[in-house]
């Protein structure tokens, strides 16, 4: 006979919600290693990187999708369709909401969408950055939240001081189901190394720049390749692509310096991702209005 400790569960989870809300950083925060790019830009996150979690118990992988909104450009509506695929692949969903802004239009349109398919998969509503507010707050935000969707769960957690996380991660677990080991012990992503390298250095570039930019920043890494005569070098030839001429301009900044400074940080992200010294040759393009091109789209890997 065998006891429940002894059950074994695998499977898939991923976060939703507005942009902002948080996943990112909870996907890190559950993984434990620097996997998602984060930043305080809203649409940070384009591809659907998984996080690993590995339990004794359990093995969790982490789908991180795109926030979900209301559709503008081609982008927009291809980000979206990402989304609704992940969500009909994955066994359960975290719908996120941080504690510290009201439920809104934004929250209601997802929870909307996510009603859709709340009876074939479960939804666990999650109440992020605790943190930000006092116990009274969340406690309503609970409460409010509940009033949107019918849960299978409920839970309040801080991805930076590590308020409940452990149990999230239970949680979600507990609506995995039973299976084995999908990935081997170790492995945080699955990812391809040059996607992980690519939003390194987008997020670098993110860094300081204002309103409508992040948007118009993509990475594509050209080339990468371990320098001839030598075992400890790979050169990683990488180009940002704006949308506009001004763009570029503020991307590379005053006697290029911003631009420098961009590859200065990636640069180190990169190296303890590939353990190896790299030599980071980094362009900027313009590529006239490629969110709305798609062969431009499709050559970004959208
Ligand atoms: N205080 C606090 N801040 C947090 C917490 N989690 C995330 N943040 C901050 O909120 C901002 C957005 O976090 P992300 O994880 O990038 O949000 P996201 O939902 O993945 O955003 P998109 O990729 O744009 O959809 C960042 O500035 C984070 O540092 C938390 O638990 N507490």
């Amino acid at each position: 006979m065998t006891s429940s400790a002894d059950v074994h569960r695998s499977g898939f989870a991923c976060f939703v919600g507005r942009p902002n809300a948080g996943k990112s950083t909870l996907t890190n925060a559950l993984v434990g290693s620097k996997v998602a790019i984060t930043s305080s830009k809203p649409q940070t996150t384009r591809h659907a990187i998984r996080g690993i979690v590995h339990r004794p118990d359990a093995q969790l992988i982490i789908v991180d999708t795109p926030g979900l909104h209301r559709p503008r450009t081609l982008l927009g509506r291809r980000l979206n369709d990402l989304v609704y695929e992940t969500w009909s692949e994955v066994d359960v969903v975290g719908f996120c909401v941080p504690a510290d802004q009201k439920i809104g239009p934004g929250d209601r349109y997802i929870a909307e969408q996510l009603a859709k398919v709340a009876r074939r998969t479960p939804v666990v509503g999650i109440v992020t950055k605790a943190d930000l507010v006092g116990k009274e707050r969340v406690a309503e935000q609970l409460l409010d939240l509940q009033q949107v969707l019918e849960f299978a769960d409920l839970v309040p957690v801080s991805a930076v001081d590590s308020f409940q996380t452990d149990e999230l991660s239970d949680v979600l677990v507990r609506q995995l189901p039973e299976g084995p080991q999908l990935y081997p012990d170790g492995e945080l992503t699955d990812e391809p190394e040059s996607t992980l390298i690519a939003e390194l250095i987008r997020e670098a570039a993110l860094e300081g720049v204002r309103d409508e930019l992040p948007h118009s920043l993509a990475v594509s890494i050209e080339e990468m390749i371990p320098r001839e005569d030598r075992d400890d070098l790979i050169d990683v030839h990488a180009v940002i692509y704006v949308e506009r001429q001004s763009q570029k301009a503020i991307v590379i900044g005053r006697g290029g310096e911003r631009l420098r400074d961009v590859g200065s940080r990636s640069r180190q992200h990169i190296q303890k991702l590939l353990g190896s010294k790299i030599y980071l040759d980094l362009h900027v393009k313009v590529a006239k209005d490629w969110q709305q091109d798609p062969r431009q789209l499709r050559r970004l890997g959208f």
